[in-house]
């Protein structure tokens, strides 16, 4: 069952000058207790393909915009009335005052300008408005800049983090490149046994310790990453809240260790951030960008809001490039971010995915 996985490292790879931490552990040990899967394991049903996958998972923000918007277009006379609709429609699905406001100012302006008459003309200008304002989030992370290109990975307690960190290996992976997974929360026992488990299973490096800091973690997993030719490095961190200072203070030292180990490196800090928190993702991007300085964004959970209007928040009011997107639990459920893709899959007939999603 762990046959891909490798014992432990050659000597050498994890020496550490400064801090001196714990001897790194790499996590071939059969965790204490069962690990939950960092993914779901693969479903029985047939494979889809990631834009059916999409088209799925944007089902609850569909219908929320789609529901609304449905009835609103058509061939319905294009009035004041149907912007204020439409405008409403918007706030609900979180896209925040600013960018319904922009997007809203727009199709007024589009409507008088070419002399549009119906909704359906009027939705294909905020199919287009919409590409438009999230297009400059499109910015797919190719990690090759850098060997090995060091990627920490912070959040909120349960945004999605250590699944994501399972799911964006396997996408590296997929892309030809040499994987290292760094076990940093070092808060919670069940995200290192997560990754390790996951490890295992794909026969991905992790680097982990029994006890000791997740700065420790960090230094092992960049000497190992060099020792071992590895591309790229994943580097978990543990969860914690942007009212917790201490803890923000702590990512802050996370990453200054990160460039003690390697001058160039984090070469990203990647975000993730829980859809289902809607605007409050505004202050969560301030708050991590001003302590561990936020470099890409991961929007996950999108299959299980309506609030998927929360990208349009972002482009607006703190643009970050939208490295990738998560719209379910299975690996390949998380993949990078692409402005029409996403709003195509937003504005689909409900009828092509509406019996995959009930
Ligand atoms: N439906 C759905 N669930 C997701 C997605 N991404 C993550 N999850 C689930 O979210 C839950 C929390 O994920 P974790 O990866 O453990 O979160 P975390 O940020 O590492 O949590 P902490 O270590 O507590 O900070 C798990 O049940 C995941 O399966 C997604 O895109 N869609």
């Amino acid at each position: 069952m762990f046959g891909f996985f490798k014992k432990s490292p050659a000597k050498g790879d994890a020496s550490v000058d400064t801090p001196a931490p714990a001897e790194p552990d790499i996590a071939h040990d059969v965790p204490t207790e069962p690990a939950p899967d960092v993914v779901a394991p693969a479903a029985a049903e047939p494979k889809r393909s990631w834009s059916e996958r999409l088209k799925a998972g944007l089902a609850r923000t569909r219908k929320q915009w789609g529901g609304g918007l449905a009835h609103m277009f058509g061939l319905r006379k294009i009035d004041e009335d149907l912007l204020e609709e439409l405008e409403s429609t918007l706030l609900m699905a979180d896209c925040g005052v600013e960018a319904t406001s922009h997007l809203i100012d727009a199709l007024r302006k589009r409507w008088k300008r070419d002399k549009l008459e119906t909704g359906d003309q009027l939705q294909a200008v905020l199919v287009e408005e919409l590409t438009a304002l999230l297009s400059p989030l499109e910015a797919p992370l190719t990690a090759d800049t850098h060997k090995p290109f060091i990627i920490m990975v912070a959040g909120v307690n349960g945004s999605g983090k250590t699944t994501s960190i399972g799911k964006l290996a396997r996408w590296y992976q997929s892309q030809g490149k040499k994987v290292l997974l760094a076990a940093g929360d070092t808060f919670r026992a069940a995200a290192r046994e997560q990754l390790i488990t996951w490890g295992e299973r794909n026969g991905v490096d992790v680097i982990a310790q029994q006890s000791g800091d997740a700065a420790a973690v960090m230094f092992d997993a960049v000497n190992a990453a060099r020792a071992r030719g590895v591309d790229v490095v994943l580097a978990d961190t543990a969860g914690r809240l942007p009212t917790q200072l201490h803890l923000m203070e702590e990512i802050a030292k996370v990453r200054r260790v990160i460039t003690k180990a390697d001058g160039t490196a984090p070469h990203e800090v990647l975000l993730v951030l829980d859809a289902n928190i809607g605007q409050n993702a505004l202050a969560q991007v301030k708050a991590f960008d001003a302590a561990a300085g936020v470099t890409g964004l991961v929007v996950t959970k999108l299959d299980g809001t309506a609030k998927g209007g929360v990208l349009a928040a972002i482009a607006r009011q703190c643009p970050k490039p939208l490295r990738f997107i998560g719209v379910g639990e299975g690996i390949d459920d998380l993949r990078p971010f692409h402005a029409r893709e996403f709003v195509d899959a937003l504005f689909a007939k409900s009828e092509t995915t509406k019996s995959r999603t009930e």
